[in-house]
């Protein structure tokens, strides 16, 4: 159970991002209480998502230190601010960097699920209702990230930014559908709309990549074709649903969307219906453009690139018919549909649990950072004392 300490503020630990390209610091910090429509949640698991990286490598244009960072995590509502509705203490819930108000002009067109209601303010690293941080350590601010700040055992955050979920499902696996496994997922079935028999590459088989194949094995797609510089990652790859895998390193200099439009020739006409970039590498982004097929094919990056990089094609490949887009949080309305994809993984339709290859505790977490990029770890599950 945990303690409910309403309007007070919280010490405990937190992994403090001082400053960009350093360790991260695990100190005690101070969370003051959840103020009007906001809610203080007792995190008990967060994974390592490799936009935490990316913006502590100082080339997220809104990073902001000193920072707690976290995104992809579970945990407990221990208490409300005032006016909030919608959980109570003792909930169950996901924090959600994508908010959901279902009231603002882009909640409402039903076209995207890019809420605006907070955007601003979780951009900038602070609270809405009085644009100043709730976490401090010896009195100095520490500034909120993505309106989630998960590395830390309580954290605030916008009511509009917190999923509900069925109390039975384990929070240190939940916690992955607070990300990585939804993005690859939503970008297959929601923003591509992929349909069964269709044919697809995708780009880079970490946590994002995989959950795109098997988004691609649920829509049910014929042909899925893996990508990625490192052949340990084929063997499971093919597991997901990958029915092809190859590496561009083995093709020399020739450019892999040459080799996939050739795999996938049919009848003079080759390339993929749909592809899927899961690095945030723009030159990996024009393969996966240049891989669809002529008239129709679509590309969605997911990939996340640093400040100051910039995609680029012959503006022929568009005129041709080939389709670039993009997805966040796989076009999810988190509050609405992460409860759902939490069925679903209680229901065993969709992986969950394959992703988990490391977990740790809240002192590691360097030690998860740099978990992250060895070898074959997908996600590092970092579990609260
Ligand atoms: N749009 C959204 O809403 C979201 C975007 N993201 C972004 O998605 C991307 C993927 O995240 P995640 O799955 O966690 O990351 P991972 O690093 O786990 O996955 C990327 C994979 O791509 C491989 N790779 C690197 N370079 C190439 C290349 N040139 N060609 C083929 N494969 C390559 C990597 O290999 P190796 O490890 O050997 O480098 C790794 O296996 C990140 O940019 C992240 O920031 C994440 C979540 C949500
Ligand atoms: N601050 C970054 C934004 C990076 C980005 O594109 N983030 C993704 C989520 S990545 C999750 O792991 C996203 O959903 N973006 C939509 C948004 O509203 O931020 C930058 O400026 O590069
Ligand atoms: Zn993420
Ligand atoms: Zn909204």
């Amino acid at each position: 159970m945990v303690q409910d300490r309403t309007g007070k503020p919280i010490e405990c630990k937190a992994a403090v991002a001082w400053e960009a390209n350093k360790p991260l610091e695990v100190c005690k910090v101070t969370v003051d209480p959840p103020g009007p429509g906001e809610v203080r949640v007792k995190i008990e698991a967060t994974a390592l998502c490799h936009t935490d990286k990316y913006t502590l490598s100082g080339e997220d244009p809104e990073g902001k230190f000193p920072c707690i960072l976290g995104h992809e995590a579970a945990g407990i509502v221990e208490s409300v601010g005032e006016g909030v509705k919608s959980v109570a203490p003792g909930d169950h819930v996901v924090p959600c960097y994508q908010a959901f108000c279902g009231e603002c002009r882009m909640c409402t067109s039903k076209k995207t699920n890019l809420c605006s209601k907070i955007r601003k303010y979780t951009g900038s690293g602070v609270m809405a209702s009085d644009e100043k941080s709730r976490f401090s350590c010896n009195g100095k601010t520490i500034w909120h990230f993505m309106g989630t700040s998960t590395f830390s055992e309580y954290t605030v955050v916008h009511e509009v930014s917190v999923a509900k979920i069925d109390k039975s499902a384990p929070l240190d696996k939940a916690c992955l559908l607070g990300c990585g496994v939804s993005t690859g997922l939503g970008a297959v079935l929601n923003t591509a709309k992929c349909e069964e028999g269709c044919t697809a590459a995708v780009f880079g088989l970490g946590t994002v990549g995989l959950a795109c194949v098997d988004g691609l094995r649920l829509a049910g797609a014929k042909r899925i074709i893996g990508v990625d510089l490192d052949n340990n990652k084929f063997e499971r790859a093919k597991d997901w649903g990958c029915t092809d895998t190859i590496n561009p390193k083995d093709f020399g200099d020739r450019p892999i969307q040459e080799v996939i439009v050739e795999m996938t020739n049919e009848d003079g006409v080759g390339g993929v219906d749909y592809s899927f970039e899961c690095i945030g590498n723009v030159g990996v982004m024009r393969s996966a453009l240049e891989c669809c097929h002529k008239g129709w094919g679509e590309c969605v990056v997911l990939g996340v690139a640093g400040s100051g990089q910039e995609i680029s094609t012959r503006p022929f490949q568009l005129v041709t018919g080939r389709v670039w887009r993009g997805s966040a949080f796989g076009g999810y309305r988190s509050r609405i549909d992460v409860p759902k994809l939490v069925e679903r993984y209680m229901n065993k339709e969709i992986r969950v649990d394959e992703y988990v290859t490391d977990v740790m505790g809240l002192d590691d977490i360097n030690k998860a950072f740099k978990a992250m990029t060895d070898g074959l770890c997908l996600r590092c599950v970092v579990l609260m004392p």
